[in-house]
């Protein structure tokens, strides 16, 4: 048997997957979680069951050292099964990847480069690739880019509207992220429906620490929430999204907010966390619960947003065929699909309550019978997808 490793790098957690490459079962799965903080914690769910364990993980290279050592002693062997690629998620791609890529010393320049576009990601990634470059110096390293599927965004979707000349020279436009799952979930959806994807006009609201939304047109991405970085768009854990531009300005003559000051408020003290003290959607809902208003008024801050971009994108597309909820808040949380798609009958969205609140973790209908819009939920499986362009790259390479 032969497997891909799939490491997925996050600003403050790494997870990964160990994949057989040609059945494509998952053999192992594990989340290394609060990277830099005084106590890390890893857990691991091996053939042998889940075993965890608390300890300080001051960085990546410490968070895969982590990992190798739950693979040496909860297996599997990474030895016995050969790993004939590792597949890195890497955030940010800029206009130069598009496709999945072989990482070469050059390419892991690029990707530093691509750092200050995407601030709390690519960094990570890149530490990520360096320890397992290092553990794995003889296997083929995959980057698959969050931006690649946005690569069809037409020009008036990607273009602000500022100085021309200026924004080229300094790459301002929209590029959009979480591209690898967008993907996944709208081929995923068509396959589930048993219908061509090419025929479908999809939405896609991709709900988990980091949100964004996806118009999907026959299977290509025609516009997106996320732009130049990942903090424009929906409401976040910890990023605000959309804000009118003078509100930086304001602060920085106001509040005397510098560059680092502001980068730091709206991507590490915003959001959900900004509004009510807690970045983790289930603490807002059990404070909301409990009557603190402030969770309620961001918990409808976030629908606000989600019908805003739901009535966009419908019309972008010229209509609408399926609207799909994926990731950890799109997933698991009945209460805000239900909120998010609530008045929306005039867009022909019909959501079926008890569909709605069953718990599954399977790809459903939750939309009534008669609903002009299929509305579904479709867990996302982004180290899937990029095990399956890792193997497509190495192919293609070799
Ligand atoms: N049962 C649930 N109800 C509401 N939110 C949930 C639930 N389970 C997980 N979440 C939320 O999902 C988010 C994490 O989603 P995930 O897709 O794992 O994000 P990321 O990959 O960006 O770390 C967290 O905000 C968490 O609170
Ligand atoms: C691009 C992005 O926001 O990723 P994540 O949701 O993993 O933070
Ligand atoms: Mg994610």
């Amino acid at each position: 048997m032969s497997t891909v490793l799939v490491v997925n790098s996050g600003s403050s957690s790494l997870k990964y997957q160990l994949i057989d490459a040609e059945s494509e079962e998952s053999l192992a799965t594990g989340l290394v979680e609060r990277i830099g903080e005084p106590s890390g914690h890893i857990r691991h769910r091996g053939p042998d069951g889940t075993s965890e364990r608390s300890l300080p993980i001051p960085d990546h290279t410490a968070a895969f050292r982590a990992m190798l050592d739950a693979f040496a002693e909860s297996g599997p062997s990474l030895e016995d099964d050969p790993v004939v690629a590792v597949g890195h998620r890497v955030v940010h791609g800029g206009k130069r990847f598009f496709e999945p890529t072989i990482v070469t010393p050059l390419v892991e320049i690029n990707i530093e480069d691509l750092a200050d576009l995407a601030p709390l990601h690519n960094p990570a990634n890149l530490q990520g690739i360096r320890a397992a470059k290092t553990a794995f110096p003889d296997v083929p390293h995959v980057a698959v880019f969050d931006t690649a599927f946005h690569q069809t965004l037409p020009p008036e979707a990607y273009t602000y509207a500022i100085d021309a000349q200026l924004a080229e020279r300094h790459r301002v436009r929209r590029y959009g992220f979480h591209g690898t799952s967008h993907k996944y979930v709208s081929e995923a959806a068509a396959a589930f429906l048993g219908r061509p994807l090419g025929e479908l006009k999809q939405i896609v609201l991709h709900l988990g620490n980091g949100a964004s939304a996806c118009a999907v047109d026959g299977g290509r991405s025609v516009d997106t929430s996320m732009g130049m970085t990942p903090l424009e768009g929906l409401v976040m854990g910890t990023r605000s999204g959309d804000l009118d531009p003078a509100v930086l300005l304001h602060l920085a003559r106001r509040a005397q907010l510098g560059t680092d000051d502001l980068d730091e408020l709206l991507n590490r003290r915003s959001g959900l966390l900004g509004l009510t003290g807690h970045g983790d959607m289930r603490d807002v809902r059990r404070a909301a619960r409990e009557g603190d208003e402030n969770a309620r008024r961001a918990l409808d801050t976030v629908v606000h947003r989600l019908k805003h971009y739901i009535g966009a994108y419908t019309a972008q597309l010229g209509g609408l065929d399926v609207l799909v909820f994926t990731a950890g808040v799109g997933e698991n949380d009945a209460a805000l699909r239900a909120e998010a798609v609530a008045g929306l009958e005039v867009l022909g969205i019909r959501l079926d309550e008890e569909r709605n609140t069953a718990s599954s973790g399977d790809t459903r209908v939750i939309s009534t019978d008669d609903s002009p819009v299929t509305v579904l939920v479709v867990p996302t499986n982004e180290e899937l997808e990029i095990a399956r362009q890792s193997l497509q790259a190495v192919g293609a390479a070799g």
